[in-house]
């Protein structure tokens, strides 16, 4: 995975740009992982110890600390050029419960007692994922993640405890629960941030497995991050009969794509093509479009080449390149390229659409796709929701 990304372009056969928009939408989910995260953590049994002047020392541990009653407010987040993401989570409010186990061991006398206890915290929540590549694929780092604790109220039931033991209990308790909550809830986070990545990259490589047909989608640099957009470079490599395509002449250029739409995928010829070949040879891609004029049956070898607005030609079996403009369900053939710029709606946006479907594209509340045909490229842009049923499916992913 190169480090400068500008240096992978050429190896690279896909890019994914997620703008501002998209991220609020993935952020309004966040406090789901959250609360997820904070369910699923598990808390050690603590043990501590003080000696005291005259009676011996005190032993204390503290067992089976549970969360309860958790409400999290909102959370923001904002991106930072070439840092990471910078996320909030305010009024996390929830209740610790459990048990302390203590004694006194001196020469004097031995016994120990246990005692409920109940805490009352408000938190605020500060996470500073950064993307990185790891292991072939985007992976968060979110180690820089804090709690601060605005509130946190010991309350022992029965409260028939002497007063000093009860101090002893707060500043134990306030310390040790502040250092163990921290440290499962953002082990926790961390799981569901690289699980979150992992389920969008495997989502994205199901989908674009057909059949015989794979698709390498890992990546070829570190993702970067804009203030407005967060970049993922992919290799888009198409497997098919134990041959893997090549690509190493890969046009991208970040100017190619504009940030007014919630995702692009920008595509390149040398990953289409290997793609659409592999498809058509296991008879996956039967370009069969009639017009008024002629019914044009797709056979034996082509190569898709994308030219300018619409226009592309297939190598037809003679000597002769065949030009065809596919212009809605008129084709014209071509025998040279000097009249063939005509603006058309692209067939393949209709079949390519149609293989998206296929893939269970429909899962996901995608509004106004637009397929763009540009030289050497094409780009997939399109605004989307976060389906419920897609959380609730990465959630179990979480946690298993
Ligand atoms: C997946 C939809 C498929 C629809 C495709 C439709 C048409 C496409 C046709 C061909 C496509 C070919 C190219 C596909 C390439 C796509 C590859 C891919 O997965 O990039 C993905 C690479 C990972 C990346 C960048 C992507 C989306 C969301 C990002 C996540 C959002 C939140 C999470 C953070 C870690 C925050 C965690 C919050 C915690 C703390 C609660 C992020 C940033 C981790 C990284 C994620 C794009």
């Amino acid at each position: 995975c190169l480090q400068d990304p500008a240096s992978a372009y050429r190896f690279t056969g896909a890019v994914c740009r997620l703008t501002y928009p998209a991220a609020v939408v993935l952020n309004e989910k966040t406090t789901k992982v959250i609360e997820a995260a904070f369910q699923h953590a598990r808390y050690p049994s603590m043990k501590g110890e003080k000696s005291l002047l005259f009676i011996g020392k005190v032993m204390y541990g503290l067992d089976n600390l549970e969360i309860h009653n958790l409400s999290i407010g909102q959370s923001a987040f904002e991106l930072h050029p070439g840092e990471g993401i910078a996320m909030e989570i305010s009024n996390v409010s929830a209740v610790f419960k459990g048990t302390i186990q203590y004694g006194y061991g001196s020469w004097l006398v031995n016994f120990g007692h246990s005692v409920d206890f109940e805490i009352d915290s408000q938190i605020d929540l500060g996470i500073n994922p950064k993307l990185y590549c790891g292991d072939g694929k985007v992976a968060a780092d979110t180690t820089d993640c804090y709690l601060n604790f605005h509130k946190l109220r010991l309350h022992l039931q029965g409260d028939k405890e002497p007063n000093w033991l009860k101090k002893l209990f707060t500043d134990f308790i306030t310390l040790t629960v502040k250092l163990v909550i921290k440290g499962q809830i953002c082990k926790e986070i961390n799981k569901a941030a690289n699980i979150l990545a992992d389920f969008i990259q495997d989502t994205a490589e199901q989908f674009l497995t057909d059949g015989d047909i794979s698709v390498d989608i890992g990546i070829t640099a570190a993702p970067v991050i804009t203030a407005n957009y967060i970049e993922s470079y992919h290799k888009g490599l198409t497997k098919y009969n134990n041959k893997i395509a090549v690509i190493n002449e890969s046009v991208f250029h970040p100017s190619q794509l504009t940030e007014d739409r919630m995702i692009y995928f920008w595509i390149s010829d040398q990953f289409l093509n290997p793609m659409l070949k592999a498809a058509h040879q296991d008879g996956r891609f039967q370009l069969n479009v009639s017009g008024e004029e002629l019914t044009v049956n797709n056979t034996g070898e082509h190569k898709m080449h994308f030219l300018h607005e619409g226009v592309y030609y297939l190598r037809g079996g003679g000597s002769q390149p065949t030009y065809m403009a596919l212009c809605g369900k008129v084709i014209s053939f071509i025998s040279t390229l000097k009249d063939a710029f005509v603006v058309c709606v692209p067939v393949l946006g209709v079949e390519l659409t149609r293989l998206l479907d296929k893939q269970g594209l429909y899962q996901f509340d995608l509004f106004n796709p637009e397929v763009l045909p540009r030289d050497g490229f094409v780009v997939i842009q399109m605004d989307f929701g976060f389906p419920h049923h897609l959380l609730v499916e990465f959630l179990k992913r979480t946690l298993q």
